[in-house]
């Protein structure tokens, strides 16, 4: 039975999430840490306070699958998460392993580390190569992203070592590789002494490793392990394909190593190109995701068969929301991108664990992020995924923390059915496969009362409605300020070009109108300058020659001046016109941006009573939390019924088979009654006794 047990367990669990907490802060009047379970005293200030009456507590309280204190080394994670994942992926499972947290919460730590203290992607390396048996010199098959192979023959695995050259190369001469050297030497040193899971050889199989490593950043994908283009040239971008129901990006580089060294100095160019290309566009090291795949591959020498795993190493950008990180412009697209697909992930994981509770096939919308739809199987439960939630114990970063621990609560409940491998190196009987085997059986729990379960399910149904609650509040609050920004941010920028057209076009017209009168008046005066010099010089001749002839011309010569004058005066007047027009259009323009600024204060009003709504949802949100304060009342009641019903069963078991032999009584099932059947039944025993 208890075999049974064991084997449900290991067929169908949750997906593990383990609590790292950030070393370097005193945080015990925040945080107690009881076995897997973390209790946040809500501090006065804090976000989750602000529906709280004044006076009142709040404590929340997450369950893990393992909490890390502060001084966990490098090493203990390590050894607790990853190793036996190491030996699942030789056996030929597929698992992916993800970093969640606010940023400079140490992820980065955890999955790669610093020189001193390695993160699991270096120990994971070592382990493997220390761990593998004699690797194939001139590996026989190569992975394709796709998830296929493609055999290599002898011209082709030349290349593959003559790239791998290259970038070795190419690393030497970008970053300190000797630091790089000594750093993995000195981890090879330190973990020299320790116990391997050593295979042995296993003659008819060729292996294989490769790695890749890709970048998500704003939702376009990067191969960090290709070189970085020439200076104003940009990276360029992967896209997603799709074969056989598996997502993987299209020509991604995959590297065949053949030591742990040689992988590790090819995960450091790839970070030197993450680290190169964030110092590049506005250090975004933080805020994009990254993954780095190793791939092992195995070919049957005498029947040719294949079996390829993977293991994903995904640090995942930094999860601040918008309104912390919020800016302008490109930033803001930049951080609403990240908070997206962070989002999308939230809802994913929120889906699925709905859709397994209710038993209904519900969408998930894997399509909405680039990093949501490559981990769609291991999301699914389909493969094996495990989480590492990191956090910062800074009071400053208590809220942003418990968005975290919020989103984390929700993974957890998430079931991941584990299909058996194929595998070849385990279809031949090896001391590892059974090694492996055999550690895979690791649990289990002891004997728990039917009526101590319905209590443990009531208080995990709190928890889980405690959590949802929160993470329902949060994407809201996020969703809703999203998109007050945004209709905001819209209004603004064409009130803005509005207001500007409008004075531009004023200032043209000033412009072109005083030009027009100015040339219009100097061309006048020239012309009545010209009339007059050449009247005057007129009257001298007409003085002199006393000619009536000509003064009759010249009196003809001042008629048709003077009509001049006049159309001169209608042209005039037909400008001032022109000028009216203008100013009245004018005046037209500065109605219609009055109009506008009228509609946006329309819209703030609409806005107002959006928040309005908001407010009496979280009223209603809140009536939601109380009901759950009651259940847990109710819960805290059953429990101490139940302790006080304990209590009376050992009086009278201790009073009835005092005398008898203790080892028989462990062992003995107590029926399940109804509590009033309990108290009477408790009673009569105690009557019996006196
Ligand atoms: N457990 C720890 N012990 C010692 N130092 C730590 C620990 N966790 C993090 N640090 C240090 O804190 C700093 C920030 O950590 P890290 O870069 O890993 O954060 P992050 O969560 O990856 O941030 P980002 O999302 O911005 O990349 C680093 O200098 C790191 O060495």
């Amino acid at each position: 039975m208890l075999n049974i047990n064991i084997l449900f367990k290991f067929q169908s669990e949750n997906i593990r999430v383990y609590l790292r907490i950030k070393s370097g802060y005193n945080f015990s009047n925040l945080y107690v840490i009881s076995n897997d379970t973390l209790i946040c005293n809500v501090p006065e200030g804090s976000h989750c306070m602000r529906n709280v009456r004044e006076g009142d507590s709040l404590r929340k309280i997450y369950t893990f699958s393992r909490i890390f204190h502060p001084q966990t080394t490098q090493n203990e994670i390590f050894n607790s998460i990853v190793k036996q994942k190491i030996l699942d992926f030789i056996n030929g499972e597929n698992s992916t392993l993800l970093t969640y947290g606010a940023s400079g919460s140490g992820k980065t730590f955890t999955v790669i580390g610093t020189d001193e203290e390695p993160g699991v992607v270096p120990r994971s390396l070592e382990y493997l190569f220390r761990t593998l048996p004699q690797l194939s010199k001139n590996p026989v098959a190569k992975p394709l992203p796709a998830g296929n192979i493609t055999l290599l023959n002898d011209s082709d695995w030349r290349k593959e070592r003559q790239f791998r050259k290259n970038l070795l190369n190419a690393s030497s001469s970008l970053m300190d590789k000797t630091q790089h050297v000594k750093t993995y030497m000195a981890m090879q040193q330190r973990l020299s002494g320790e116990p391997v899971g050593l295979l042995e050889q296993s003659s008819g199989v060729s292996l294989s490793i490769w790695v890749s490593f890709a970048e998500i950043y704003n939702e376009q994908i990067y191969d960090l392990l290709q070189p970085d283009p020439p200076r104003g040239k940009q990276r360029p971008r992967l896209r997603l394909g799709c074969s056989n129901g598996n997502t993987y990006i299209k020509n991604l580089t995959n590297i065949n190593v053949t030591s742990g060294l040689e992988a590790y100095e090819i995960l450091q160019y790839g970070i030197h190109n993450l680290n190169y290309a964030s110092t590049n566009l506005n250090s975004h090291s933080s805020r994009s995701h990254s993954i780095f795949t190793i791939k092992l591959v195995q070919v049957s020498d005498t029947d040719g068969g294949i079996h390829i795993s993977s293991f994903n190493f995904c640090d995942l950008a930094g999860s601040e929301r918008t309104k912390k990180t919020m800016n302008v412009g490109e930033r803001l697209k930049e951080s609403n991108n990240i908070n997206s697909s962070l989002l999308v992930l939230g809802r994913c994981i929120s889906a699925i664990r709905n859709s397994q509770k209710h038993n209904d096939h519900k969408l998930v919308p894997f399509r909405e992020s680039k990093l949501t739809q490559l981990f769609q199987k291991a999301l699914a439960g389909q493969e094996d995924i495990a989480m590492i939630v990191n956090i910062s114990p800074k009071r400053e970063m208590f809220d942003e923390t418990q968005h975290v621990l919020n989103f984390s609560a929700v993974a957890k409940d998430i079931a991941i059915e584990r299909r058996p491998v194929e595998n070849l190196l385990a279809k031949k009987p090896s001391r590892f496969s059974q090694l492996v085997q055999s550690r895979s059986g690791i649990t289990e729990n002891g004997y728990a009362s039917e009526v101590e379960d319905d209590i443990e399910q009531l208080r995990n149904a709190v928890l889980l409605l405690q959590n949802e609650l929160e993470q329902q509040r949060n994407e809201f609050e996020i969703n809703e300020k999203l998109s007050r920004d945004y209709i905001i941010e819209g209004y603004e920028k064409i009130l803005k070009e509005t207001e500007e057209n409008a004075d531009r076009r004023v200032k043209d017209a000033e412009a072109y109108v005083a030009l027009k009168y100015e040339t219009k008046l100097r061309n006048m005066r020239l012309k009545y300058e010209a009339m007059l010099e050449e009247s005057e010089r007129n009257a001298i001749i007409q003085l002199d020659s006393s000619d009536e002839e000509e003064i009759e011309q010249l009196k003809e010569m001042i008629d048709e001046l003077k009509n001049k004058e006049v159309d001169l005066q209608k042209a005039l007047t037909q400008l001032k016109i022109e000028n009216e027009t203008k100013e009245q259009q004018v005046k037209e323009l500065m109605e219609r941006n009055r109009k506008m600024n009228e509609e946006k204060m329309e819209l703030q009003r609409t806005l107002d009573d959006a928040v309005r709504d908001y407010v009496e949802l979280q009223c209603h949100y809140d009536a939601k939390e109380n009901e759950n304060l009651l259940l847990e009342k109710r819960n805290l009641e059953l429990e101490n019924e139940l302790d006080s019903f304990k209590e009376q069963i050992n009086a009278v078991v201790e009073m009835d088979f005092g005398s008898e032999d203790q080892d028989d009584n462990v062992h003995e099932e107590i029926p399940r009654e109804d509590s009033t059947e309990k108290d009477s039944s408790s009673q009569s025993a105690i009557e019996n006794v006196d």
